[in-house]
């Protein structure tokens, strides 16, 4: 049985889709274990963020998450593959009208501490990172912070909060981080895993 940790929420959504097609019993469905008895799966449903703690815990032998969120929290697993869904981009975003100047002191608004903390040290900038938890556009709006480093899809949120990309910083998309010491035969059902997926995605 190979247990698979799969991000809740939108990479769960279209894992699922991709796997199994569209279904609505599927959709409703709050249970947090799924089990495919064909493919020998158990599909578990932490948040994005826990992913790394249930590999870590090695209570799951992979997951699939986020390319943001492994930057964040588990850079240290090996990620043999990552995939065409769950696509946006990481950036630095500041207000539209009146340009912040990225300089030392910048007040960063984000979700993504360390990965914030790098891009800026990086760039030989001292900045003051703001962790929040979600909707981090309103830091700017509110004047709470100069800028924020968040993620980006469709520019929505972005521009309907009077801000702009100033920077892009990489893509972002979903990616399979692989839980240490698992055996020969868990490989190769990761293998399997890996194939159907990138064999569906090019079906679509
Ligand atoms: N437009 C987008 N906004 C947020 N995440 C996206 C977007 N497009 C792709 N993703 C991917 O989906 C993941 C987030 O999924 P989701 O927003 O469902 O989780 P969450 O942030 O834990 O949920 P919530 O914000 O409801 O607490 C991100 O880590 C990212 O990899
Ligand atoms: O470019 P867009 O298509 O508008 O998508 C980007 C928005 O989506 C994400 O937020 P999410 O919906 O996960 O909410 P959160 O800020 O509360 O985490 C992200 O943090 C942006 O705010």
């Amino acid at each position: 049985m190979l247990r698979i940790a799969l991000a809740k929420g939108r990479l769960q959504e279209e894992f699922l889709k991709l796997i199994y097609g569209d279904s609505k019993e599927r959709r409703e469905n709050r249970s947090l274990f799924l089990k495919d008895e064909v493919r020998n799966w158990e599909i578990i449903l932490p948040k994005a963020t826990d992913v790394a703690k249930y590999l870590q815990m090695g209570m799951a032998d992979v997951g699939i998450v986020g390319k943001d969120v492994l930057e964040e929290e588990g850079t240290y697993f090996k990620s043999p593959a990552q995939f065409s869904f769950g696509t946006c981009q990481m950036v630095i975003a500041g207000p539209k009208f009146e340009q912040k100047k990225i300089t030392d002191g910048i007040r960063v608004a984000t979700k993504y501490p360390k990965v914030a903390q790098r891009i800026f040290k990086e760039k030989g900038i001292h900045a003051r990172i703001i962790y929040l938890q979600g909707s981090v556009e309103l830091a700017v709006a509110t004047q709470v912070a100069d800028v924020i480093v968040d993620i980006v899809e469709t520019g929505k949120t972005l521009k309907e909060n009077g801000l702009t990309i100033y920077e892009k910083l990489f893509d972002v998309n979903a990616k399979l981080a692989l839980g240490n010491n698992i055996s020969d035969e868990k490989r190769e059902a990761v293998e399997r895993l890996i194939d159907e997926i990138n064999i569906k995605i090019n079906k679509n």
